[in-house]
């Protein structure tokens, strides 16, 4: 190894001389408390807490810079890969707001882990540094929609980003007080504070409101803030930065919000497995060197380009290995812990979208996944789905829905990328259907949904033979 291998042997050595027993030590504790005659005998191989934490500590690490594994993290502009063209767009729209005058909103789209946020980040934080020399207030207020279930939870979020940015408090309560008095502060805010500033909205189409309002919150957010500008509310230059992997957001955006909002588009498409590897090249110093070996980066890159090019995925993979190689003390990360980390990383996201969702969601994804499982492409046409899901339904006894209903969940689940349809035909004087693509392997998803124990009442094989009889049918 290299200039590390000093500080690491040293960790070594400073563990081997522990044994040496000092008075305090944990294993003298340990032998007190043996020898003590009313305590019964101690098991000579166990450690003590504290002799396991200090273990831990000293324990040779793997990794040596966990920032630069971690997806919030704005990485330098050496590391960014293969988004030359997003870059230039996006550099040459938002820098508008050096001068005195308001930059154009934008809507960035394409698949999750394709760089969005990362150009965004990277593009304001140049801005903010060059504002800085020029005395211009420069504010980046960034929330992710995600987990907001409201318009008025969205604009409060808003103002209280807007007044971390600034460095101030948000003068009015989360709760129980009208969304206008929300905006008021936010305006309140962003007026006093900044000369210019961007609002980012990641995850935008997440925003969808009460379901009792016609025009998803999303669609009114983007009305009110590019209104705000224009009516002079917000008397700051103010660019909207609207960021989706829903191609389709802006259809669901009502026209009144899109005449107001106009943004200039920008994609982003899939890494494919050559782009990724650089990715992660360009990162391998988050490790100490050499403790890589030579097939984890290509193989953690392939599995990312497979589901759909995906460089979170590819960096968590990355991250995941290295820990896991570190737990088992090993010295290298190798091939088979990438191989670990892809199942627990798969796992993992199947789980955070299917932990959220109802029984009957769960009952309609687990017959599409066990049809894709099937077959060769791994795809599964909605029709064969739906009868897989009325035996499961039939078989634990749950309310059964119409095709259509099952058709329309099913399209629900695309917001959480993990399945993806495209319209075909059985040909031309037959009906329609919809074909399912998964992002994750479809067992995965069948396993982590047998953690359901309604689901789990139905054996696997039983499911298993109704499937192959449904796909030989339809060939
Ligand atoms: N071109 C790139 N070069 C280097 N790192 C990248 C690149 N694109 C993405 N990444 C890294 O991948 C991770 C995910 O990227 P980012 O959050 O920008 O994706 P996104 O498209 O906004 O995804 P989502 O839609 O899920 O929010 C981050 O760690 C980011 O640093």
């Amino acid at each position: 190894m290299d200039d590390f291998d000093a500080p690491r042997d040293e960790t070594r050595t400073s563990t081997d001389e522990s044994t040496d027993e000092p008075p305090s030590s944990p294993s003298s504790t340990r032998s007190e408390i043996a020898s003590g005659a009313d305590e019964p005998p101690v098991n000579g191989d166990a450690q003590t807490i504290e002799e396991m934490l200090l273990e831990f500590d000293h324990q040779d690490g793997l990794i040596r810079d966990r920032s630069l594994l971690d997806p919030n993290h704005i990485v330098s502009e050496e590391r960014i890969v293969g988004r030359d063209r997003q870059l230039k767009e996006v550099t040459k729209m938002l820098r508008v707001a050096l001068g005195d005058n308001r930059p154009p909103n934008l809507f960035l789209y394409g698949p999750s882990g394709t760089g969005k946020s990362l150009i965004t980040k990277a593009v304001c934080k140049n801005i903010s540094t060059i504002c800085e020399t020029r005395d211009i207030r420069f504010g980046t207020i960034e929330v992710n929609c995600q987990d907001l279930d409201t318009l008025g939870v969205a604009v409060y979020e808003l103002a209280s980003r807007a007044a971390e940015e600034a460095g101030v408090e948000v003068d009015v309560p989360k709760h129980g007080v009208a969304t206008k008095e929300k905006w008021d502060e936010l305006y309140r805010i962003v007026n006093e504070n900044f000369d210019s500033a961007v609002f980012v909205l990641d995850e935008l189409d997440m925003l969808v409101g009460r379901r009792d309002k016609q025009e998803p919150a999303f669609s009114r957010l983007l009305y009110q803030l590019s209104r705000a500008g224009a009516n002079n509310d917000l008397t700051a230059h103010v660019s909207v930065v609207a960021i989706s992997n829903d191609t389709k957001m802006m259809e669901s955006v009502g026209s009144r919000a899109l005449s107001s909002f106009t943004p200039e588009d920008v994609h982003f498409d899939d890494y494919d497995a050559n782009q990724l590897q650089l990715i992660l090249r360009r990162r391998r110093d988050a490790f100490y060197d050499d403790v890589l070996d030579e097939d984890v980066i290509p193989l953690a890159a392939a599995f990312a380009a497979q589901t759909h090019g995906d460089a979170r995925k590819a960096i968590d993979l990355i991250r995941v290995a290295g820990e896991l190689a570190e737990r088992e003390g090993d010295e290298r990360v190798r091939e088979g812990h990438v191989r670990e980390a892809q199942d627990k990383v798969e796992k993992n996201r199947v789980l955070e979208v299917v932990r959220g969702i109802s029984t009957q969601k769960k009952l309609c994804l687990y017959a599409t996944a066990a049809v894709a499982a099937e077959t060769d492409d791994e795809s599964a046409r909605s029709t064969t789905g739906y009868r897989v899901y009325q035996f499961l339904t039939d078989a634990i006894d749950a309310e059964q829905y119409h095709q259509e209903t099952y058709v329309n969940k099913m399209k629900e689940m695309t917001t959480y990328s993990l399945v993806d349809f495209e319209r075909r035909s059985h040909g031309p004087s037959s009906g329609m259907f919809l074909e399912f693509q998964f992002g994750e392997r479809p067992e995965t998803i069948l396993e982590t949904l047998r953690e359901d124990s309604r689901i789990d009442t139905v054996s696997p094989d039983e499911v298993s033979s109704v499937v192959k009889a449904q796909v030989r049918n339809e060939n």
